[in-house]
């Protein structure tokens, strides 16, 4: 096992106005992993992940990541763990504007001051890896929006991070280009191992995880694991969406 998430809870507010984010969560996940959570709309999703990657912190619990306490860390060190070990993927890209395509998927290497063989390198690998060599010296406004997520990916996963977390990373793509993009991630998870913990609403989405854990109310209601076929997983998914209820956010009608 290489994340243990014990017993976590968030608030957000006080008193009355308190909301319960997250209610005593305990999930385990295996090295190489691809694990889903999904949920309605304001379950605890993003909040659930954001404490997993340390970007926030939990009032209560640990969250231990291959045997270390992360939330016994000094937030300076939280961000150095955060940088080395973890990639991000947002449903907005967060690419910058000002750097061209090549500029920003080395970023992340740049910051960490790595020479510049190794920048080369890893790029080179990415972006072949990727099928976006063409793009290297675009302009970010010049790219689709498939094309975006696909060197925001590039771009968090540069690094070699250990954990890739992705939340709604198909959110703001076509069908077709959140299917490229679907297919990509999936292979990096099977190519370099990478652990991966995505949040969506989206069943189609989702039915690319090897495990599907659903939230509800900030606690965990159920989970799934893939039988090993797609179109069945997708099926399956659905009918928990229905089984839990939860307004607009069963996205069945997405003809992918
Ligand atoms: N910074 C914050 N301040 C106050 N409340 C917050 C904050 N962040 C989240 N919440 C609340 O916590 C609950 C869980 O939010 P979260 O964003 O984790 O849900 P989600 O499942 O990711 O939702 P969505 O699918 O709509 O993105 C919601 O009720 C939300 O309003």
């Amino acid at each position: 096992m290489q994340i243990a998430v014990k017993n976590i809870s968030k608030d957000f507010g006080r008193k009355r106005n308190a909301v319960h984010a997250i209610k005593d969560i305990s999930l385990e996940v295996d090295h190489g992993e691809f694990l889903g959570i999904m949920g309605p709309s304001g379950a605890g999703k993003t909040t659930l992940l954001n404490m997993i990657s340390t970007n926030e912190r939990p009032d209560h619990g640990q969250i231990v990541i291959d045997g270390l306490d992360l939330t016994q860390l000094h937030d300076r060190d939280q961000a150095k763990y955060r940088r080395n070990k973890m990639g991000f993927i947002y449903q907005s890209f967060e690419l910058l504007d000002s750097l061209n395509v090549k500029e920003n998927v080395i970023l992340p290497l740049a910051l960490n001051r790595a020479n510049k063989k190794l920048i080369e390198e890893r790029f080179n690998y990415m972006m072949q890896l990727l099928n976006i060599e063409k793009l290297s010296d675009r302009a970010i406004d010049e790219l689709s929006l498939g094309q975006r997520q696909i060197v925001a990916a590039a771009r968090a996963l540069i690094n070699r991070p250990e954990i890739l977390f992705a939340d709604e990373p198909t959110g703001s793509l076509d069908s077709k280009s959140a299917t490229i993009l679907l297919n990509y991630i999936q292979m990096v998870n099977e190519k370099e191992k990478t652990t991966i913990l995505m949040a969506t609403h989206d069943a189609f989405t989702a039915s690319y995880c090897s495990r599907v854990v659903f939230i509800k109310d900030g606690v965990i209601f159920s989970e799934i694991v893939n039988p090993g076929n797609r179109d069945k997983f997708f099926e399956q998914i659905i009918n928990m969406q229905r089984t839990i209820g939860g307004g607009d956010y069963f996205n069945v009608s997405k003809n992918y």
